[in-house]
């Protein structure tokens, strides 16, 4: 196993399976633990399938009756978006580079906090199904069915890269039969998606999260003990230079700085935590608003410990005589050998990379089939019976399991570091639907013409500015932090020849992937913003009531009172229902008033 130590720079390609002899890191007991994660997440839908409403409507399969209470939905908003990209990905981030990344907690304080009370209360006072309805009543239909559509595309693409890296890198290290596993992990998660619907998918959530922390925090405290103690850690990581101050370079296309983490973060914790569908789902299933924010809040707490344990888990692994580089399967290597002799924890560790996958990918089938159902299918047919519906709704969980299996198959022809592809394809297509969204609930004047072409031009931006950074990626490649001097001479060498500042269209390429959620989120407002003011802005009493959030309002509060109503929106937000009721009513009479005032 040393002798995968002698080359500094590993293909990425390259596979490190160990020798045939020290394939024995499984025993019984580790194919039982993680036999039993598949039973019991199976378990858990076939119980809401039989318990319950027997999932016979699309109220009890898509929406958990809108009974659900705080505990399990905030572990399951975490679990929606920690895949086992972010369980091998951070590690190997932190090995390679540092601690820096672990400042992207600092965006989880606004990040969260924005959703809390802007967004959540939005969604949920106008008693949506789908984020996408809100569009409609906005914007208009058309504006609904590509916000769809984006969404669609985004989550295909992710559930692709979520089900494959896992397979990936356990095939990589273990010798574990690649297919066998994706169609293993994919065909249990579409059943149980597909039989238990959303309080299954919630359910499976909260037994995968803890199934999680418990196999990293395993890893963590054997790697500890291994290595000789905390203080030994500490030693070695300091030495090898990988505990990182803040960073408070302005330069946008630094990767990672206290500027594109703590700021840019924000904007990517917004297009997940604020607007996906997956989430919104979750803030809408809950019992009551109060119950959506509170679980909203405590999503905080338990997302900085799923960050801590794997910036530690990538600290632990940290040997300064190993990898430079360190590949997202080398993790998998490392926590086999450290649990090699102890029976149990390797499988511990395998139900822990598959928990964290699962629960992405089954939030990921029922919000896909949600929003299908609800925004394609139910407007063309309203006629459509429940039952109907919900049978629909089942074969549309199921098709988007089989469809899983495919994008992952075109995950394994791109190949390439799956932390950044994630976050990159969150703020490619995430980015632009958030601004979307900021477009219609920020800014009164927008209109569905605005909306249309400012989303358009957002995503092609968006799309020429990600494969702009992938063709030009050899002009600038990653900073390498070596611990050896050799390298550091190298990488030196390397920074006065060829890193001189890259001028023009190389720049905009170069821009951190971290500001792409914020980037692109903000084309999609100015370009809808100037579109709308040319096609004659709509007016605010015009748009619906309880669309809007009266942030601008709340921005320019030092302004005079009558500054304020010309320039901004200031209409508070209906706080209940007989004051949303008064606002329709009031709005109706303007509009009664217009038509004769015309005359
Ligand atoms: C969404 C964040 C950034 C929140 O820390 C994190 O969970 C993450 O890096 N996710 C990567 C994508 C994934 O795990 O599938
Ligand atoms: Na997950």
């Amino acid at each position: 196993a040393q002798e995968q130590g002698t080359s500094p720079f590993p293909k990425h390609q390259e596979t490190i399976k160990m020798d045939p002899s020290d394939q024995k890191f499984f025993t019984v007991i580790d194919y039982v633990i993680f036999a039993v994660l598949l039973a019991a997440s199976m378990g858990i839908g076939l119980y809401y399938a039989l318990s319950g409403g027997r999932q016979r409507t699309t109220q009890e399969f898509l929406m958990a009756d809108r009974s659900m209470g705080c505990l399990p939905v905030s572990l399951s908003l975490i679990a929606s978006f920690q895949s086992a990209v972010a369980i091998i990905g951070v590690p190997a981030e932190i090995y390679t580079h540092g601690t820096q990344y672990w400042f992207i907690g600092c965006a989880y304080i606004l990040g969260l906090f924005i959703p809390a009370h802007i967004f959540i209360p939005v969604f949920y006072r106008l008693r949506v199904s789908s984020a996408y309805q809100y569009l409609e009543l906005r914007f208009s239909k058309a504006v609904r069915i590509c916000g769809t559509f984006t969404f669609i595309f985004q989550m295909v693409i992710y559930m692709g890269v979520c089900v494959y890296t896992p397979a990936f890198a356990l095939n990589a290290v273990t010798g574990f039969e690649l297919w066998g596993t994706v169609l293993a992990t994919g065909l249990v998660c579409t059943l149980y998606t597909t039989l238990g619907g959303l309080k299954a998918v919630i359910w499976t959530d909260v037994f995968q999260t803890v199934v999680m922390f418990a196999g990293q925090l395993a890893v963590i405290v054997v790697g500890v003990q291994k290595t000789g103690g905390v203080a030994d850690v500490w030693r070695k990581v300091w030495e090898g230079n990988r505990i990182s101050g803040l960073d408070l370079n302005p330069d946008p296309t630094e990767r990672h700085t206290f500027w594109t983490l703590g700021v840019g973060g924000v904007f990517l914790m917004l297009s997940l935590y604020g607007v996906n569908q997956a989430q919104v789902q979750r803030y809408l299933s809950s019992r009551t608003e109060k119950e959506a924010v509170r679980s909203c809040y405590m999503v905080f707490p338990s997302l900085q410990l799923a960050l801590a344990l794997s910036c530690v888990m990538g600290l632990v692994m940290y040997q300064e005589d190993m990898f430079i580089v360190c590949f997202p399967q080398m993790v998998i290597y490392f926590v086999m050998d450290m649990l090699h002799g102890l029976p149990g924890l390797p499988g511990l560790f395998i139900a822990c990379l598959f928990s964290a996958a699962l629960s992405t990918i089954s939030s990921a089938f029922n919000s896909l089939a949600t929003v299908t159902m609800e925004d394609l299918i139910k407007p063309q047919y309203p006629a459509m019976t429940e039952a109907r519906a919900t049978l629909l709704s089942k074969v549309l969980a199921m098709s988007y399991g089989l469809l899983c299996l495919a994008m992952a198959y075109l995950t394994h022809l791109m190949g390439d570091s799956v932390l950044q592809v994630a976050l990159k394809i969150f703020g490619m297509v995430g980015g632009p639907i958030l601004g979307l969204f900021c477009l219609g609930m920020f800014f009164p004047w927008a209109n569905s013409i605005g909306a249309l072409v400012g989303l358009c031009a957002g995503l092609v931006v968006a799309f020429w500015l990600g494969i702009g950074s992938i063709l030009n990626r050899s002009t600038r490649p990653l900073p390498l932090e070596c611990g050896t001097n050799a390298t550091i001479a190298i990488q030196t060498a390397f920074n006065n020849t060829t890193l001189s500042q890259p001028s023009g269209l190389k720049r905009f390429y170069s821009l951190s992937y971290m500001w792409y959620s914020g980037f692109n989120c903000t084309t999609v407002i100015l370009i809808g913003l100037i579109i709308s003011f040319l096609t004659g802005p709509t007016k605010e009493e015009d748009v619906m009531p309880g669309t809007l959030y009266p942030l601008l309002g709340k921005l320019f509060c030092f302004l005079p009172e009558h500054l304020k109503k010309k320039l901004c929106c200031v209409t508070p937000l209906g706080q209940t229902v007989s004051e949303r009721i008064d606002l329709i009513a009031k709005n109706l009479a303007t509009f009664i008033y217009d038509v004769f005032a015309v005359e």
